[in-house]
């Protein structure tokens, strides 16, 4: 494939962007969002939260350290499009199997290098984010300005069912050798209800020595309950957490039965599901710089983040306290129910850019799982 072919990066307000095809050829549309981390690039490709956005990088050069099997959070990239000012060209690492166009291009990623970035970030920053389209295929720029802005959106839509797996699984990776805690079988079973779930969760639950069911994300509660499970996780996903109906219902009827942790969308859903209200962030948060008080212990720790909706402070039931909050825009960014073992963060435990800041939380889980009455 030639890799200098044109590409096109419009969006809704008019404006076009005009640089190089570093990935796969073809058209897409999606919110156009960008992530400030300057590594994690793999982590952000296979994200299932990032269904139906075009994720701009804002560190200049990305794919230094190559593409590895390792760091995937799930199976295949399930973003829409990605957009990078350069694209490394060569990468070194140890662990790399491959490069990331190479990457790109196998997985059917269209992905847009050459462009302006700061400038598209500002643009973003000072608008908000916005409908766009990423071709290879359609360089008019007028024809891709109106496709722009006829594209859905991802408010009021439904992309869990896009991600959510099929069926049950049984989960079986621990963490790598460097953050494996290596622990003894705890004998619990966690079941996580799986919206589109990064699978550094999984790992972290089976590192403690969990066992670990995965469900989708639309099983009911009765089902969940038939599995025993001593403790019941939330998984992260996509979109708009108000049309996730079914998954609110779900989780209202789990809520006092056994402990809950919900991470992110799993975040929204339990707030949702007790009766708060989330909106639409201008540009929400995205990178691995994001500072969170933990109103518990009094203690910063610095997070990873990927949200676009959050939870209205004002809107919290009297059942709801909120034990979190993001630093940056004091906006919510954990709760807790006031009368049963049921928390949650809006921000992502699992990753490391503290690097260990919030694996506190996972211990947190643990222990509510294992000070359960007897039998109960
Ligand atoms: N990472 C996530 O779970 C994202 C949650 C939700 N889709 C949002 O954008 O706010």
């Amino acid at each position: 494939m030639n890799t200098r072919a044109p590409a096109k990066l419009a969006l809704e307000d008019g404006t076009v962007y005009t640089g190089i095809s570093v990935g796969a050829a073809g058209e897409v549309d999606g919110e156009v969002v960008f992530n400030t981390a300057m590594t994690g690039y793999q982590e952000i490709l296979t994200d299932p939260s990032y269904r139906g956005q075009i994720v701009t990088m804002t560190s200049p050069e990305i794919g230094n350290y190559g593409i590895n099997d390792d760091d995937r959070e799930h199976q295949e990239p399930r973003l829409s499009g990605f957009v990078i000012r350069e694209s490394s060209r060569v990468y070194s690492n140890y662990r790399a199997q491959g490069g990331l166009t190479e990457y790109l291009q196998k997985h059917g990623v269209v992905a847009i290098a050459e462009i302006d970035t700061r400038a598209l970030v500002r643009r973003i920053r000072d608008l908000g984010a916005m409908k766009g389209i990423l071709s290879t295929t359609d360089l008019d720029d007028a024809s891709l300005v109106a496709k722009a802005k006829a594209s859905p959106g991802l408010v009021g839509r439904d992309l869990v069912c896009e991600v959510m797996p099929k069926s049950v699984e049984t989960w079986s990776v621990r963490l790598d050798e460097w953050t494996d805690a290596s622990t003894p079988d705890s004998g619990a079973h966690i079941v996580c209800l799986d919206f589109g779930m990064k699978w550094n969760i999984p790992r972290h639950l089976h590192s403690r020595g969990n066992r670990v069911t995965i469900v989708p994300g639309s099983t009911t509660a009765d089902e969940i309950l038939g599995m025993e499970p001593d403790g019941i996780f939330l998984s992260n996903g996509p979109g708009d957490p108000e049309p996730l109906e079914y998954a609110q219902q779900t989780i209202r009827q789990l809520i006092g039965k056994k402990p809950i942790f919900g991470i992110c969308l799993g975040h929204q859903l339990l707030s949702l599901a007790c009766g708060a209200k989330a909106f639409k962030l201008k540009f929400g948060h995205r990178g691995v710089n994001q500072p969170v008080l933990d109103l518990t212990t009094g203690k910063i720790e610095i997070t990873t983040q990927n949200h676009g909706f959050a939870i209205e402070q004002s809107s919290l039931p009297d059942c709801l306290e909120v034990t979190h909050m993001n630093l940056n825009d004091d906006t919510v960014a954990g709760v807790r129910h006031r009368q049963h073992d049921a928390f949650s963060v809006q921000y992502h435990p699992e990753a490391s850019s503290g690097p260990h800041d919030s694996h506190y939380l996972f211990d947190r889980f643990q222990e509510s799982i294992s000070s359960q009455p007897a039998g109960s």
